[in-house]
Order: C-alpha cells, then sequence, then structure tokens
C-alpha cells in the first residue's frame, strides 16, 4: 500500500466532488484496477490507520482509569500530538468495525479480516451475513473473509441489539467506522444505523475508544458538509483517493478528525 498522508489543512491536498470520485474509479477500473483492488487497499489503509490509533487509545484508556482529576478521554486524545500510520504501528488488541451494506462496509470486511490477520481481537457488526450484502464489489469482499480453511479469523455480530453492542464498545480500543461513505447523502439515518453511530459516539466519550472513519464519517454528506440526524464523531478520518468537499467545510471538519489521504496508488 502507499503511504498516507495527514492533511492539517486543505493546502496542496487534492479535492473532488463525489460524482467525480465515482468517475475516477470508473476511470481506474477501465483501465485495468478492479474496484475489488480498489477497495483492498482502501480496506489495508483503514487498517493501517487502526493500529497507529491504538497508542492513542491505551492513553485515553489509562487517564480515564487514573480518574476524575484527569482530562476527558475526548480531551486527551484531542490534545495528544497526531501520529501518522506507520509500519511500525502497534498491533490493536480490541477492535470493532461497524461494517454497512453497501461498499464503505466492504471496506470495512477488509480492514476487519486484515486486523484480524495481525492477531486483533475483531468483532464486526453487520445488518446481514456476508452472503446478503447487496452491493458490489462489498459482497465479494465479505464472502472472501469468510471463505477457506480458519476464516473469518474475526466474530461476526449478525444485527446485535442495544445492549449487545454497547457490551462489545465498551470492551474496545478502536471502532472502525465503515457504516456510511459517500453513497449516503440523507438528513435522517435509518435503523440499524443510527443506533450504531449513537453507541460510537457514546463509547468514544466514556471510554476513550478510537473511532477511525472509512472515507467520511458516517452520516456526513460527503458533499456538502452537512450532519445527517446521527453523525460519526471520528478521531481520524481516512479518505480515499480524493478528499471530498464536504470533509473541509466547517461543519466536516468538526465530525472529521485528523484527516488521512489513502491514495490506493491513484493519482486524483
Ligand atoms: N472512492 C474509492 O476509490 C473507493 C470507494 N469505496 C468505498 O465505497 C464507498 C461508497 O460506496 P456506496 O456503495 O456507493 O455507498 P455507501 O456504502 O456509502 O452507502 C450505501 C448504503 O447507504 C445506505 N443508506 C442509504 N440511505 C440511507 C439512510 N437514509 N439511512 C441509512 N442508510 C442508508 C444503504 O443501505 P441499504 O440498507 O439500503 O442497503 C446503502 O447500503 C466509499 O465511501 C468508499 O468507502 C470502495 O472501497 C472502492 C474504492
Ligand atoms: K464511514
Amino acid at each position: 500500500m502507499d503511504a498516507m498522508t495527514a492533511w492539517d489543512d486543505a493546502a496542496g491536498l487534492p479535492v473532488l466532488d463525489v460524482g467525480q470520485v465515482v468517475a475516477l474509479e470508473r476511470r481506474i477500473a477501465a483501465e485495468g484496477t478492479s474496484l475489488y483492488e480498489l477497495m483492498r487497499r482502501a480496506g489495508a489503509a483503514v487498517a493501517e490507520a487502526a493500529c497507529a490509533e491504538t497508542a492513542a487509545a491505551e492513553a485515553a484508556r489509562a487517564k480515564a482509569a487514573a480518574g476524575p482529576g484527569n482530562a476527558a478521554p475526548g480531551e486527551a486524545a484531542a490534545m495528544q500530538p497526531a501520529t501518522a500510520p506507520a509500519e511500525a504501528a502497534p498491533e490493536p488488541s480490541s477492535v470493532v468495525v461497524l461494517a454497512g451494506s453497501g461498499n464503505n462496509g466492504g471496506d470495512g470486511w477488509v480492514a476487519a479480516s486484515l486486523l484480524a490477520g495481525r492477531g486483533a481481537n475483531v468483532t464486526l457488526v453487520t445488518k446481514a451475513p456476508a452472503g446478503q450484502v447487496r452491493a458490489e464489489p462489498a459482497r465479494t469482499a465479505a464472502i472472501d473473509a469468510c471463505s477457506g480453511p480458519g476464516t473469518p479469523r474475526f466474530t461476526i455480530a449478525v444485527d446485535p441489539d442495544a445492549a449487545q453492542l454497547d457490551a462489545l464498545l465498551s470492551r474496545a480500543d478502536v471502532v472502525v467506522d465503515a457504516v456510511l461513505g459517500t453513497g449516503f447523502a440523507h438528513r435522517e439515518v435509518r435503523e440499524p444505523y443510527a443506533t450504531w453511530i449513537d453507541a460510537a459516539n457514546r463509547a468514544r466519550r466514556t471510554t476513550g475508544v478510537r473511532v477511525v472513519a472509512v472515507d467520511v464519517p458516517s452520516g456526513l454528506n460527503a458533499q456538502t458538509g452537512e450532519s445527517a440526524d446521527s453523525c460519526v464523531q471520528a478521531d481520524v478520518t481516512v479518505t480515499m483517493l480524493a478528499a471530498k468537499p464536504g470533509l473541509l467545510t466547517a461543519g466536516g471538519k468538526a465530525q472529521t478528525g485528523r484527516l488521512f489521504l489513502a491514495p490506493l496508488g491513484c493519482d486524483a
């Protein structure tokens, strides 16, 4: 995977409208790199970012455990210097991947498989089993993650109730938000995704779990930067190919956390 770059400001950052990104994906596919290959690269970038967030999660948990005289987990996280994903990033010990049924979720299935392969204890939350994922190449990615001897190497939680989800999140170091990406442009998030998003935000506030958003924080309109009624508050967002305009609005920046660009081996 090519290196990711952190962008503290937008100067020099490639930015494409959502429609332009879709057109670019099609052009890349026509030139011989399949959408599935792009998804594999996207999932790898997310797995790297999740590993880099582990140290931050451990520091935030230590602060929280030390008592009320310390900064709250969210505040502690905000004050820490950002850590760029690197080869030497520590392995995450416990990761929850929230995977929607679109291609944003497909990136999550790839990341879950890679993180589990690196020894992390991974639970992937999904509305439906791999074979019932509707979008392609997400369905292929999900099925591949479950095919072959010894797979899946992670736990799959199909449509957990709110209490089960809270329990999973309370034990996590890192949450990967792969619920909704550039395909979402609505004011209201339907269930079960609204419950997932609200639970992830609550866990971030209360346990110091770090939230890594895939492409865009779920619930954010990637084009306009408007938040839906439920919207993920991320610590890190790994955006694919190019930044989308909504990430760079004031509202988008408030949800995105530190922004990383994963070029996926392609020029935007
Ligand atoms: N740019 C790239 O190079 C690559 C991007 N990839 C990833 O793909 C997503 C875009 O995927 P897409 O399938 O187009 O859309 P999303 O996954 O973002 O969203 C589709 C799902 O949205 C659900 N939906 C729609 N409306 C609502 C709503 N009001 N409330 C809740 N959910 C909603 C819908 O759910 P269903 O239950 O109806 O199925 C869809 O499933 C991009 O962001 C990248 O992450 C690839 O990796 C390839 C490379
Ligand atoms: K997302």
